[in-house]
């Protein structure tokens, strides 16, 4: 069986992780694994979790570390058979710590977007809330403006997309992020890709799992012969 493959994506609101998530899940057949997919799920399904978050969502804060690992690693329990990509987790150098005691990563990729190029595009971002479905009324608009493309329900603009809610959330991002992206270059398993258009992004980063899944698999093939 060919050595399974874990790697975590990470970069500012709007850098286009999902975006880019969805192109690798689609790709390389990698479960794509959400962490805001997880806390909305736990949120809906009212867990001891899920109203715990909720509280910190509701103030635009960030879920505590102790409180988003709880709810995380035990989902990643049930991936021990798969290959998969995880999008917003770690966030913090103390999540990097527990997912690094739970499993061994391949690659984390680290998007480094201009902060006008983020803004540009949180302003134009419309979401499905239901399925997490993403749109950008200038790089991939729904087929009926403000509709779902597989539901037609209403697509809503977040709140903290706005402008001026998005300079407090960089800074952030900048403050906690800075030490996982140390964490991981220490690893020697970092991977920054520097650029405005998440096409011109896309070929690297293929190339980059390209060359890693195939290195695991011919790896895998060798030790299974041994
Ligand atoms: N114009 C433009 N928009 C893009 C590009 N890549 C992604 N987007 C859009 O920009 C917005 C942000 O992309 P996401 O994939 O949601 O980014 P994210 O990093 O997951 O954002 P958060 O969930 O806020 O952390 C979405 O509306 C995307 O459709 C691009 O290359 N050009
Ligand atoms: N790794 C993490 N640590 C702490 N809180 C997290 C988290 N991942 C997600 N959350 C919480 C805070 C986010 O605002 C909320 C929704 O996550 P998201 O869908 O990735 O949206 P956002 O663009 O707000 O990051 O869930």
């Amino acid at each position: 069986m060919s050595k399974l493959f874990r790697a975590v994506i990470m970069g500012p609101p709007g850098s286009g992780k999902g975006t880019i998530s969805e192109r690798i899940a689609h790709s390389f057949g990698l479960k794509h694994l959400s962490s805001g997919d997880f806390v909305r799920e736990n949120i809906a399904a009212k867990t001891e979790a899920g109203v715990l978050a909720k509280t910190y969502i509701k103030k635009g804060l960030l879920v505590p570390d102790h409180v988003m690992t709880r709810l995380l690693l035990p989902r990643l329990e049930e991936m021990t058979k798969y290959s998969w990509l995880l999008d917003g987790f770690p966030r913090t150098l103390a999540q990097a710590e527990a997912l690094n005691s739970a499993c061994d990563l391949d690659v984390a990729i680290n998007l480094n977007i201009p902060l006008e190029t983020l803004k540009e595009r949180l302003q134009h971002r419309w979401i499905h809330p239901p399925s997490g479905r993403v749109y950008n009324m200038c790089f991939n608009p729904p087929h009926v403006q403000g509709k779902d493309d597989i539901t037609g329900e209403p697509l809503i603009q977040q709140e903290d997309d706005r402008p001026e809610a998005l300079v407090a959330r960089l800074r952030h991002y900048k403050d906690v992020a800075k030490p996982v992206i140390d964490f991981y270059k220490a690893k020697g398993i970092l991977y920054t890709f520097s650029d405005t258009e998440t096409d011109r992004i896309w070929p690297n980063i293929s190339t980059l799992l390209s060359t890693k899944i195939s290195t695991i698999q011919s790896d895998a093939r060798c030790a299974s012969t041994h």
